[in-house]
């Protein structure tokens, strides 16, 4: 269980979220949407331990999370990080040797073996066996989004965070994308964080979905004021016009907005 409690998260004078709380359970796939700018991405990055909040809590199973990244949770970007000297296995294998040896990042013998055929294991189920000897160079957009969750996936997170792992695809490969993640969510029984700008991807993906936005604006400190949660939806139940009116929103810039207007 994740538990974010009265969570605030500032850059100097700039505050970005402000007084959140939530309880996410283990297994809900809880989708992110909101205006550019609005700090889904630093929170992500929060649930992942690459940023603290400056005042609140967060927690993983009653504990705080740890201040910087583990095999507990594991993140995929829209720009992959993949290494370009590696071929696809080796880059899925290296994954897991720099948790099993961060020192060196090399494993031997019985170990590496052993690496090698989980590694392969999860190229088959992401699609990428008859890839697995190219180079990053040489693959799709689509194929490398594979790729980077197959090397998120290896480390067995507990909590699985997507950060627009889709955005950059077309769309009938983010289709493929999108049966692949559900698949991938049931089968190892995943907690998902995932940020879309696509309201309709947050829709169908998601069992729950979250709206990020400003509850207050003022037009001369725009830091003055942080996002917030202001919608929390169980998906399936949502009025038509209240999906159009959020769709608005997210695509609405920040300097549009009507001062003092609430979600
Ligand atoms: N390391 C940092 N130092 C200072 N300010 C930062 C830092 N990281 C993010 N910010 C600021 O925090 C705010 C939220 O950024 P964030 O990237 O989380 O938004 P976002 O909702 O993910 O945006 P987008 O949808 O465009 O990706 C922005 O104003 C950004 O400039």
């Amino acid at each position: 269980m994740i538990e974010i409690k009265n969570l605030w998260k500032e850059y100097g004078d700039n505050v970005v979220l402000e007084d959140i709380s939530k309880t996410v359970n283990d297994g809900e796939f809880v989708t992110l949407v909101g205006t550019s700018g609005c700090g889904k991405s630093t929170f992500l990055k929060m649930l992942l331990g690459m940023e603290s909040p400056t005042r609140g809590q967060l927690l993983i199973d009653g504990q705080p999370i740890p201040d910087e990244p583990d095999q507990s949770r594991g993140i995929v970007f829209q720009q992959y990080s993949v290494f370009p000297h590696l071929s696809v296995l080796e880059n899925v294998m290296i994954a897991r040797e720099f948790e099993r040896a961060p020192l060196l990042g090399k494993l031997f013998g019985g170990r590496k073996k052993q690496v090698r055929e989980e590694a392969r294991a999860l190229l088959e189920k992401v699609g990428l066996t008859p890839a697995a000897d190219k180079y990053p160079h040489e693959l799709s957009g689509g194929m490398r989004q594979r790729l980077a969750i197959a090397q998120a996936l290896i480390r067995k997170p507990k909590v699985l965070l997507l950060d627009e792992p889709f955005g950059a695809l077309d769309p009938g490969i983010r289709a493929d994308m999108h049966q692949l993640i559900l698949e991938l969510w049931r089968e190892h029984n995943l907690t998902v964080f995932m940020v879309t700008h696509d309201l309709s991807e947050g829709f169908y993906l998601g069992t729950r979905l979250w709206v990020f936005d400003k509850v207050r604006h003022d037009p001369q400190a725009p830091g003055a004021w942080g996002a917030q949660i202001t919608y929390d939806l169980p998906v399936g139940e949502i009025p038509a016009d209240t999906l159009a009116k959020m769709q608005q929103q997210i695509n609405e810039p920040e300097d549009k907005k009507i001062t003092g207007e609430s979600a």
